[in-house]
């Protein structure tokens, strides 16, 4: 389904467009943003540049990073593509759809739910990694300027674990892989065992296939080319939703190259974290779209 443009906005000599279009996998109307950058508008026809996806955290919609993320600003510079999905479908009208901001409504957790009601629409894996690219990619409007050849995930907290597992569950599909403070081993969190047995149910094994602390011990995929970036002040870290260590001993113990996790003395949970390391995250990508 064709993508309404609701907004352009200006940002680092690109454009920001707020999009909107039906998914037939959530069945809802989704919001998307997709940042393209000044290379974009500099000749007809556009050179098609490579795509960066990013996932939103808990709570969030397509605007927060957009607006304070500053990815923009190195991808202006290096001739990237951002896209910013939402974080869930929105207005299904499940029961306790949004009662509470950790379940629900913006907090999909990438997953597409087993159980009813969730089941129905919320199937956000299934829209991130395949309808979402493959509707943008074909747009009349705008798979244009979309090289689909070339393309990166990145994300934070939930987004972060998102990125992660869409990453070591589709060989291939992604050039390289980026997370600022992911739930790295959710079925061992809270956050994680509320969101998985919500959507996935009880069975504990079933949980494995969507946790990147299990994902990444069967990951046969060669070098990773994975960076995670973690504030050591950030609270959820330390209440124990985070778990990087878990990640990073599982993919000791498989003998898995190519995990680079930095920990930043002092950084919270939030947007000055992300923003100050944002630039980093767009040159890991980047160096493996083939800019730099
Ligand atoms: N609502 C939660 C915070 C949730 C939260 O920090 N969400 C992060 C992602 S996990 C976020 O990006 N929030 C939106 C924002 O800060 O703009 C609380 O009050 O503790």
């Amino acid at each position: 389904m064709a993508f309404e443009t609701k907004a352009t906005i200006a940002s680092f000599g690109g454009k920001l467009f707020k999009l909107s279009h039906q998914s037939e996998e959530t069945t809802t109307p989704m919001a998307v943003n997709l940042y393209l950058p000044p290379q974009s508008f500099a000749s007809d026809p556009p050179p098609r540049v490579p795509v960066l996806f990013y996932l939103s955290g808990l709570t969030c919609t397509p605007e927060n990073c957009s607006e304070k993320g500053f990815f923009q600003h190195r991808a202006s510079q290096l001739g990237l593509a951002v896209v910013y999905p939402d974080t869930s479908p929105r207005g299904l009208g499940h029961p306790g759809e949004t009662d509470s901001w950790d379940f629900g409504a913006g907090a999909g957790f990438y997953v597409d739910a087993t159980r009813d009601p969730w089941r129905r629409g919320y199937r956000m894996e299934s829209y991130v990694a395949r309808e979402l690219p493959r509707a943008l990619f074909g747009d009349p409007q705008y798979g244009r300027f979309l090289d689909p050849d070339r393309v990166s995930i990145t994300g934070h907290s939930m987004g972060g674990h998102g990125a992660l597992t869409l990453y070591l569950k589709n060989p291939g599909l992604y050039k390289s892989v980026s997370a600022f403070a992911p739930i790295a081993n959710p079925s061992r969190c809270p956050w994680g065992e509320k969101a998985f047995s919500g959507y996935l149910g009880p069975d504990r094994d079933e949980w494995k296939k969507h946790d990147a602390t299990e994902l990444i011990r069967a990951w046969k995929g060669g070098d990773l080319k994975a960076l995670v970036d973690v504030g050591t002040a950030d609270n959820f870290y330390k209440q124990g939703q985070l778990l990087p260590e878990n990640l990073e001993k599982a993919a000791k113990e498989a003998g898995v190259e190519g995990l680079t996790v930095r920990y930043h003395e002092g950084y919270d949970h939030s947007y000055y974290f992300m923003a100050t390391f944002s630039d980093d995250h767009v040159n890991h990508a980047a160096k493996h779209l083939g800019l730099l």
